[in-house]
């Protein structure tokens, strides 16, 4: 059944106007939403009943053509206050059923509008059901949506797709990194400042961060050693962001010269991602990956379970549940956390050196706020190393 079915009221059928079609020659047809025009990126599947807005302003996702499992999406608008980032990043959007009316008082304009505006090329009216399960039986593959006048023969619009670049090896920080560093002040009194390294950090994260008492530098994410030692940061942290941790050598650099100098160190996602690789363990790209909204994570410590948001494609390799040396000398390292669905690295905690990082999003947004106190851990762990030095 689709919605062109010539029973249906003529209000509700629409036009066959735009494709999507996956790497592996698979091709969906529906309406244009949204920019139109050609997207091409990694297709992956979201699983958040709630939260578009913030999913689409996570610059996590730029690269990717995000499919959205909720089979209803827009009825609540955009609102500016729910904004994550400057822009909605993604390179392609894929709805079932695209809502064709907004209800809510805070939105500001219909999700369609904004998609527009931020040249993001959608595709509704397609089974996002069959693209998940394609998805998550064949892996993570290379897509395209057209539509306008890119929408040509199959293929065509499948020799573009898979002339592509691949999402492994890619590097995208400096595409959603602030250009110039900027400051933001605490919440409260101040702890003193707090380096962070913008690979393309969400508003979230910075508004939990200056709650915890930290004045904010946020810096580009190609800042050299120097240049972040200068603000005499008490900590340093890196944010989420998109692309391969295996393609961010000089951010791995960065954050090895961080360590050295024994700064407390936090990291988020991406940020986990590049600890991972700066204590010398491995990445690799999940089949499929993480993204959503209900991630079950065992905090090994506590043994308590926490309800996380997530948003991932690569995991760093390191066993659980034993105690590991550092590949590159920071001493004793342990996984924190794990995936209570796949056994994924979900956290690192280095024991000799103060670091860690979770692969998860603390900061949620959209998502469950389980995992809020590992930003009062991080100012813990800054406030333990000030007394030790005092
Ligand atoms: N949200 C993130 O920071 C994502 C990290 C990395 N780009 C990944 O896909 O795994």
């Amino acid at each position: 059944m689709t919605e062109s079915a010539s029973s249906a009221p003529a209000a509700l059928r629409r036009a066959q106007d735009a494709a999507l079609v996956l790497e592996d020659g698979t091709i969906y047809r529906g309406s244009a939403y949204g920019a139109t025009g050609q997207a091409l990126g990694e297709a992956v599947f979201a699983t958040g009943m709630t939260g578009y807005q913030e999913t689409l302003t996570d610059p996590s996702y730029a690269g990717q053509i995000v499919v959205q499992t909720s089979p209803h999406i827009g009825i609540t608008g955009v609102t500016s206050e729910d904004d994550e980032s400057a822009r909605m990043w993604p390179s392609g959007y894929v709805v079932r059923t695209a809502s064709r009316i907004t209800s809510n008082w805070r939105a500001e304009e219909p999700l369609g509008a904004q998609l527009e505006r931020d040249g993001v090329v959608g595709i509704a009216g397609v089974d996002t059901r069959a693209i998940t399960r394609r998805i998550r039986d064949v892996g993570a593959m290379r897509a395209g949506v057209f539509s306008g006048e890119a929408l040509t023969d199959d293929a065509a619009m499948l020799a573009v797709v898979r002339e592509s670049p691949q999402m492994a090896g890619r590097s995208l920080a400096a595409t959603v990194s602030t250009t110039e560093p900027y400051a933001l002040p605490a919440e409260g009194e101040s702890i003193g400042t707090l380096a962070v390294l913008d690979l393309g950090i969400k508003g979230s994260t910075l508004k939990y961060l200056q709650q915890q008492g930290f004045d904010l530098v946020v810096l580009p994410q190609d800042s050299t050693l120097e240049q972040v030692l200068a603000h005499e940061p008490v900590a340093a942290f890196y944010s989420n962001g998109p692309g391969d941790p295996a393609a961010s050598g000089s951010q791995v650099e960065l954050l090895q010269g961080l360590l050295r100098a024994e700064l407390p160190f936090f990291g988020i996602c991406f940020g986990n991602q590049l600890l991972g690789r700066a204590l010398g363990f491995g990445t690799y790209k999940l089949p499929f990956g993480h993204r959503g909204i209900n991630q079950p994570v065992l905090d090994v410590a506590t043994g308590r379970v926490e309800i996380t948001s997530q948003n991932h494609g690569f995991a760093v390799d390191a066993a659980i549940g034993e105690q590991l040396e550092s590949p590159a000398g920071f001493g004793r390292v342990e996984v924190s956390h794990y995936s209570l669905n796949d056994r994924v690295v979900e956290g690192l905690r280095a024991l000799d050196i103060p670091a860690f990082s979770v692969q998860y999003h603390p900061e949620s947004a959209a998502g469950p706020n389980d995992a809020h106190h590992m930003f009062g851990q991080f100012r813990d762990l800054v406030i333990a190393k000030k007394g030790a030095q005092a």
